[in-house]
């Protein structure tokens, strides 16, 4: 297995293998400090800039088929992000991402050809009532992956908490995420029930998706 290893030139990262650990085990993983303050700082005057360029919509439910806007279901707006055109900040977004998906398509033959990211800002009030990342049409996504890039120091009352639905020996169990900054959420696209409490000030991220096909 080793002497396997080395011939494609692999390295074990123990940051990468506790992820997979959890998602096998658990279908969700936490990453605290994924990305450095100075990462973060960086993406969320890109997204801001954006988001003042007037750049972003008001974000749909269904996809590209069958896409409607219900403000009673989810309140955020969003702007994809265009790898191909990335600015600096997103170079640094990507660059981290792309390694974690080879890391993933070495160990794991997950079978990752693609993925989708958007900027995503809930104004004060909203929030995305519960759901599941696949559509009806299109189970291709795989993982569901959730980056936040509010200031530091986010309270509890601030609100926004992501809740996944998890299912404990036939029990449903909430798992309560606070969107703290630097902090990446991983969890299986087509299995986690989860949704977005209304906030109380305005909540960055960036959020998307690994597919396969
Ligand atoms: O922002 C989050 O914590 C989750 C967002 C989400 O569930 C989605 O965009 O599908
Ligand atoms: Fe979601």
């Amino acid at each position: 297995m080793n002497q396997l290893f080395e011939d494609i030139d692999f390295v074990e990262n123990p940051q990468y293998e506790r992820i997979i650990e959890n998602i096998l085990t658990q279908q969700y993983c936490i990453v605290e400090d994924f990305f450095t303050v100075e990462d973060v700082s960086i993406l969320r005057q890109s997204l801001i800039e954006k988001h003042e360029e007037d750049a972003f919509k008001k974000a749909a439910i269904g996809n590209r088929v069958n896409e409607v806007i219900v403000k009673s279901i989810r309140g955020d707006v969003i702007l994809w992000i265009d790898e191909l055109k990335a600015n600096e900040a997103e170079m640094i977004f990507f660059n981290k991402i792309n390694n974690l998906i080879n890391y993933l398509n070495k160990t794991c033959f997950l079978g990752i050809l693609h993925k989708e990211f958007h900027y995503a800002l809930y104004p004060e009030g909203t929030f995305y009532k519960r759901h599941i990342d696949t559509f009806q049409n299109d189970d291709r996504r795989k993982l569901s992956i959730v980056c936040y890039l509010n200031e530091d120091g986010w309270l509890p009352e601030n609100g926004g908490e992501l809740v996944l639905y998890l299912d404990e020996n036939g029990k449903e169990v909430e798992k309560v995420i606070y969107p703290f900054p630097g902090r990446l959420v991983i969890f299986e696209s087509q299995i986690i029930e989860h949704e977005v409490k209304p906030v109380n000030v305005e909540r960055m991220s960036i959020t998307g998706w690994l597919k396969t096909r």
